[in-house]
């Protein structure tokens, strides 16, 4: 059996990452594992900047934002000379397994050690609810809470001025952020990559809001990464009768206490990659598929198709 355990948070930070860090160490050291914080992702581990967890370090740290471990982007972890020296480092402190939080790179990184003797688990830690094989990720509602409380009172001065406030949202190539708030906001429109973007429909979309649906004010809810919104703004101005702003939320998503959804599947997933790991088992990642916490071998997870979004993109139609 196993004895000693690391833990990392690697690429964006999202809301309920200390959840999880909690979670993995207190069900580890209730376990009788002892368990390592590895700081910076897979950069602290070749650094060898890694350092023992305790119950009191991770006491209240749940309500809090952001991770206790700091995040890191290690590109050169590709090289496998890299992952060596890590390897080498964990090796030292006698750590036989570690629990990567964060997104499918970090996913990747965490395959790779796995082929090397390093056993493993992936938890889904990204706002952008781009791993297919989760229903949710960790954080993704509390980015989502966000972005409502922002459009919310986007949509009061908007409203006050005959304004469409255009909100670029995050996502990187997802589009749930957007998909989601504009349900849940009752955005007048919502673009993504899944909806593709034509200038010149929207345009006319708007100029029919305006003027056959007399409103008084328009949102349109855009993911990240598809057009230049601020540009987009005054081409609303000049060929529209509201008057174009643009807001971008920017990193704000990524902040922020983690809402008790995030919180929750954060110590299930815990608890679930600290048992998979004292079974021997590695190069898994965990995911809530269906209301249940389930896991699959991350090389079958990374090319799972992702879910359709019609029912919802359906609903989004019929709520306007
Ligand atoms: N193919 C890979 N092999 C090994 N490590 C990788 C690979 N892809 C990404 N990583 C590691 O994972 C880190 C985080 O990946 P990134 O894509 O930036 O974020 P996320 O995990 O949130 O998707 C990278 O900086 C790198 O250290
Ligand atoms: O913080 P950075 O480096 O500017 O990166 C921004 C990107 O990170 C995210 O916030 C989170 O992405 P990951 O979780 O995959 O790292 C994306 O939504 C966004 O595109
Ligand atoms: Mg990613």
């Amino acid at each position: 059996m196993i004895k000693r355990i690391g833990i990392l948070t690697s690429g964006g930070d999202s809301p309920g990452m200390n959840a999880a860090i909690r979670a993995v160490t207190r069900v580890g050291i209730n376990s009788g594992l002892e368990v390592f914080g590895i700081y910076n992702g897979y950069k602290g581990m070749t650094e060898g900047y890694i350092e023992p967890l305790t119950r009191d370090s991770v006491s209240q740290i749940s309500n809090r934002g952001g991770t206790i471990l700091g995040s890191a982007r290690l590109p050169e972890f590709k090289d496998i000379a890299v992952r060596e020296k890590a390897i080498k480092q964990l090796k030292k402190r006698g750590i036989e397994a570690v629990v990567v939080i964060g997104g499918d790179g970090s996913y990747r990184g965490a395959l790779s050690l796995t082929e090397m003797g390093i056993n493993c688990i992936g938890l889904p830690g990204t706002i952008d609810n781009d791993i297919t094989c989760t229903d949710y990720t960790i954080g993704f509602y509390t980015a989502l809470q966000t972005i409502v409380e922002a459009v919310d009172k986007l949509r009061d001065t908007s409203n006050s001025h005959h304004r469409c406030s255009i909100i670029e949202v995050m996502g990187n190539r997802c589009g749930d952020l957007a998909l989601y708030a504009g349900i849940t906001c009752g955005a007048d429109i919502v673009i993504t990559k899944d909806t593709g973007f034509n200038e010149a429909d929207v345009l006319d979309r708007l100029r029919e809001l305006d003027t056959i649906r007399k409103k008084k004010h328009a949102i349109v809810i855009i993911s990240e990464k598809i057009t230049d919104v601020d540009e987009f703004a005054k081409k609303v101005s000049l060929n529209t009768g509201f008057s174009g702003r643009a807001t971008v939320l920017g990193h704000i998503q990524r902040g922020g206490s983690p809402c008790p959804f995030d919180r929750l599947i954060a110590s299930q997933m815990g608890e679930k990659a600290v048992d998979l790991l004292m079974q021997g088992i590695g190069g898994q990642c965990v995911c809530i598929r269906e209301n249940k916490i389930v896991s699959y071998p991350i090389e079958k997870a990374l090319k799972m198709p992702s879910d359709s979004r019609k029912p919802l993109t359906n609903l989004f139609e019929r709520l306007i």
